[in-house]
């Protein structure tokens, strides 16, 4: 376990929530495990669990004995840091078939991330109760956990540590994508002082690669070359500039499961075999946004060149002020309208860097 997670209450949380800051937890799913907010009534089962010395003696932030009035403070304190953007700290739970046909739901242990925005990094930390040790549940919600974390809140960088003894914790870290970076000491409460850790961190290089999409195969003329061909395979990706009434951007953040998730993009994506780059971007913006745009209405206006790990992208980039229908989330992407000045405040992949400097200069 790692050895970050607060159980006692923080600090309050700030009052001004981030215009960065999420949209309200949706529960996250794994094969055996739900990852919720916490509530009110975990209050017991919570306590029961983490007030046992083999738990607790792994927490940072933990006391021994845990006083029973702390779980209701701690669980309220979850819910207006998470309100506010400023961590969140979570229930993992899963279904218990207990000695009835009716599966019901139980508390396994809690895991959370709190935010340190100035950094634009998160620290992770967890817990399980331990009659659910050795199933592999640690891995299953903190792999879970960190896959959400980069795609929808605003950090490039998660950090955790634990105790140099406990290995359980640090296999469990590696297994997720963190690497050791060093280490530390921390004070332990339960422990009445400070105590070695391990540090670790991982950035949204680390994840581990999402599965291929089904999407048709990407345009041959520019990707084809001899099998042998030296360099890599250039990837042509056609993407929007929309621009509204007030002369506000459109951004779309790229959603948990495609690569550099969580990081704003233009709307767009990649050009199929025959298609032109126009018709590439009538059809995304169809498929993602719900509008329909006339090829007149779209205007070329600069191409980003880029080498990533494994293609070279080159994407023109088109704006567009005119289109009919209503900009919606088809994918339940997050959407942003953006003033030309704020684009700098929205993390965005490193082939654009070029283009939102010369959209700035132009609008
Ligand atoms: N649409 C878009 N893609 C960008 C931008 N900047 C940038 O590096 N890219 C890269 O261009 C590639 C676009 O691929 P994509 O996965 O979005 O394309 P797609 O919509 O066809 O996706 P799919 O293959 O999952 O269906 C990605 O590697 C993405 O990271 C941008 O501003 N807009």
């Amino acid at each position: 376990m790692a050895t970050s997670l607060p159980l006692a209450p923080d600090a309050p949380a700030p009052q001004d929530a981030d215009p960065l800051a999420p949209p309200p937890f949706a529960p996250l799913r794994t094969e055996r495990l739900t990852i919720r907010p916490l509530r009110p009534e975990d209050a017991a089962d919570l306590h029961r669990l983490v007030n046992d010395w083999e738990v607790a003696k792994t927490l940072a932030r933990v006391p021994f004995p845990y006083p029973r009035d702390l779980a209701d403070e701690w669980i309220a304190s979850t819910r207006m840091q998470m309100a506010a953007g400023h961590a969140w700290h979570l229930a993992i739970t899963g279904l218990e078939q207990a000695g009835t046909p009716e599966e019901r739901e139980v508390l396994v242990g809690c895991i959370g991330l709190t935010r340190d925005a100035g950094k634009r990094e998160a620290e992770l930390g967890y817990w399980v109760g331990r009659r659910f040790w050795g199933h592999g549940v640690g891995p299953e919600a903190a792999g879970r956990v960190v896959s959400w974390a980069f795609a929808n809140i605003d950090v490039d960088r998660l950090v955790a540590s634990a105790l140099v003894d406990n290995e359980r914790s640090q296999k469990l870290l590696g297994r997720i994508g963190f690497r050791e970076t060093g280490d530390g000491v921390r004070d332990f409460v339960a422990r009445g002082g400070p105590m070695p850790v391990k540090l670790f961190e991982m950035t949204r290089a680390d994840l581990p690669a999402p599965a291929p999409s089904a999407t048709p195969p990407a345009a041959p003329a520019l990707a084809d070359g001899p099998a042998d061909a030296p360099g890599k395979k250039i990837l042509l990706v056609a993407a929007c500039a929309l621009i509204d009434g007030d002369g506000r951007v459109l951004l779309a953040r790229r959603p948990e499961g495609k690569p550099l998730a969580g990081l704003w993009e233009f709307p767009g994506g990649k050009v199929h075999a025959g298609e032109t780059p126009e018709a590439a971007l009538i059809r995304e913006l169809k498929e993602e946004l719900a509008i329909d745009v006339a090829e007149s209405c779209l205007a070329p206006f600069a191409f980003a060149s880029h080498g990533y790990e494994k293609f070279h992208l080159l994407m023109p980039l088109y704006l567009c002020r005119r289109w009919t229908g209503a900009v919606t989330a088809v994918e339940g992407q997050a959407l942003a309208w953006v003033r030309p000045q704020k684009l700098a405040d929205y993390a965005m992949p490193p082939a654009d860097k070029p283009l939102v400097a010369l959209l700035r200069d132009f609008l």
